[in-house]
């Protein structure tokens, strides 16, 4: 894999940071099963928390707890100083596209009907921001923003390349000006010569945007080599987590 950057957070000496996500003892239950058992944690903006550990062990139902797409059976999930986990539907949605998902299968998460551009516009619409003067220009902005040209936007999902399908997912997540990016193995269906250019977006994005990164993978060398910290589960539990001191040596 090409050297991708990952570049020091920007901390100021003596100033310190409130979370931008802070996870309390949440409990995930899939019927008898305890899939995330009191598991905690933080991220700060501009900070990226690797989440690891073998299949089965409860990274995808924290992610969706994380999003509240699954709403956690205990525990609280606070962000950016709300507690989303005590918010009714009516008052989380307002906050819902604050907190964007990226999937491991970039066809799957865009609609195979429609073109790229409708589903850059589609969260622009939704939330009622979407001008028929200006919103094109927003939308082809998007795509230069992720390496697309903005001619791409006329293309359905089949028509693009596994690689610019994950950067069409990262221009609609976007569109939604979020703060934090849940990552759910986000270069793991690509093809290896292409992860370098998905991973150094991201860090370029969230060396610009200030974006918080939780990036599920099962890949420890992938996780130390763009995490700033690396959280690690087992069986539903958070066994331990560390700081990245230093950046891999390059491969
Ligand atoms: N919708 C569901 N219904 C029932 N059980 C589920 C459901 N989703 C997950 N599980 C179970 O919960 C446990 C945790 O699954 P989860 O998908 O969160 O793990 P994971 O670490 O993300 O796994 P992978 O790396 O394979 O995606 C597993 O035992 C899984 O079989």
């Amino acid at each position: 894999m090409a050297r991708t950057a990952r570049r020091p957070r920007r901390v100021v000496p003596g100033v310190p940071v409130s979370p931008l996500l802070d996870i309390r003892e949440l409990v995930v239950r899939h019927g008898p099963r305890t899939a995330v058992d009191h598991v905690s944690f933080t991220i700060d903006p501009g900070e990226t928390l690797g989440l690891i550990g073998p299949s089965g062990c409860g990274k995808s139902s924290t992610a969706m707890a994380v999003l509240q797409l699954r709403r956690p059976d205990a525990g609280e999930v606070w962000f950016d100083g709300q507690e989303l986990t005590a918010l009714d539907e009516r008052r989380l949605r307002p906050l819902r596209p604050a907190l964007q998902p990226v999937f491991q299968d970039p066809y799957g998460s865009l609609s195979p009907r429609h073109k790229i551009s409708d589903a850059i516009a589609e969260p622009l619409r939704v939330q009622g921001s979407w001008d028929r003067t200006t919103g094109p220009a927003r939308v082809a902005e998007l795509l230069e923003r992720v390496g697309l040209d903005p001619a791409h936007g006329d293309r359905r999902p089949h028509e693009l390349s596994g690689g610019q399908c994950q950067r069409a997912g990262i221009a609609r997540a976007l569109a939604c000006e979020p703060k934090l990016l849940v990552l759910d193995e986000p270069v793991s269906a690509l093809d290896p010569s292409l992860r370098a250019g998905i991973l150094n977006l991201l860090a370029e994005l969230q060396e610009r945007l200030g974006l918080g990164y939780l990036f599920i993978c099962h890949d420890m060398a992938l996780v130390r080599h763009f995490c700033d910290r690396v959280a690690e589960m087992r069986e539903g539990r958070l066994v331990r987590t560390t700081a990245v001191t230093s950046p891999s040596p390059p491969r």
